[in-house]
């Protein structure tokens, strides 16, 4: 079943600012000093919007097509962009132009499970000319094709979690990738001293939203929550506010935090979470 759906792609981030560029140009990064913080506060954007051209000063959301079958998302036209507004070469020229600062570090996307991990990486490593992995799918290429659900089916979530440490291991010898992690690996440090190698990007979606996408697909593929009974928008959002609580610490260890409802309420959207959709206030 394909599932299209349509998102902002600015994000409103913190990345620290030993780990990047300290005065890139052009909007993909901003800069701004905060007082009392070490960090630069940087506007981490898709919307790659001109700083010369007044007329594209104000945030632009592009919206993402994407489908459940793995196939990859695709940025299509904005209806907020100049008609003759090419925002697929403009951000590959943003990208083009921020990743020397990158200095080859690997980008590592935590967050909850359905967040977007793998949509928005793939977008990002394709505007990177990074390469893209899914640590999920590379776990079971290493337990000989087995799915994850069968994996923890059949040997149990640490049998899963000692893999997904050793996928993280060998990940963090390697440059110029885009790393989707499983929603849980933040909850080994060990994870965490693999993932330090690169720039880590924790992807903060709302309870809501994370549990209206994965009952729109389902709970098969994710076996943390497909055990309890109940409809699966109910189940799906039950397993993931107790998983969120034990693991909302954990992701807040990365250097960048996007967090979908700030980047609504700063577009001026009202979140209308019970149907998942992103609402522009009225008036
Ligand atoms: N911004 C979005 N708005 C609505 N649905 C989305 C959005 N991003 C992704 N989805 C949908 O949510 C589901 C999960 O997305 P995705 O696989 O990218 O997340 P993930 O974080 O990699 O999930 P997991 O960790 O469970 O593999 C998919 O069905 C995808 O189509
Ligand atoms: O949140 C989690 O713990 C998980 C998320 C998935 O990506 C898989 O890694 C697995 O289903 C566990």
């Amino acid at each position: 079943m394909e599932a299209k759906v349509s998102q902002s792609l600015q994000l409103s981030t913190w990345i620290d600012s030993e780990k990047i560029v300290r005065n890139p140009s052009g909007p993909l990064l901003f800069l701004r000093r905060c007082k009392g913080q070490q960090r630069l506060h940087m506007l981490v954007s898709c919307n790659l919007q001109s700083r010369k051209a007044a007329t594209w000063r104000r945030p632009i959301a592009l919206k993402v097509s994407c489908s459940s079958k793995n196939i990859p998302a695709s940025l299509l036209e904005s209806e907020s962009f100049p008609e003759t507004f090419d925002e697929a070469t403009i951000l590959k020229n943003k990208s083009e132009e921020i990743e020397p600062y990158l200095s080859a570090q690997c980008i590592y996307i935590v967050g909850m499970m359905g967040s977007g991990k793998t949509t928005i990486g793939r977008i990002l490593s394709e505007a990177l000319g990074y390469s893209f992995f899914d640590s999920d799918k590379l776990i079971e290429l290493a337990v000989g094709g087995t799915t994850v659900t069968e994996i923890f089916n059949l040997y149990g979530e640490s049998f899963f979690r000692d893999n997904e440490t050793e996928v993280l291991h060998k990940l963090s010898s390697m440059h110029r990738l885009v790393v989707s992690t499983g929603g849980g690996a933040v909850i080994r440090p060990i994870n965490w001293k693999y993932m330090q190698k690169g720039i880590s990007v924790w992807l903060d979606v709302p309870l809501e939203a994370l549990a209206q996408r994965i009952a729109a697909v389902g709970t098969g593929s994710r076996p943390l929550l497909h055990h309890k009974s109940g409809d699966a928008y109910a189940k799906a959002f039950k397993c993931l506010s107790t998983l969120l609580e034990e693991r909302g610490e954990a992701y807040a260890n990365a250097n960048a935090r996007v967090s979908l409802e700030n980047i609504a309420a700063k577009l001026g959207y009202k979140d209308n979470l019970a149907n998942g959709k992103y609402n522009r206030k009225k008036g």
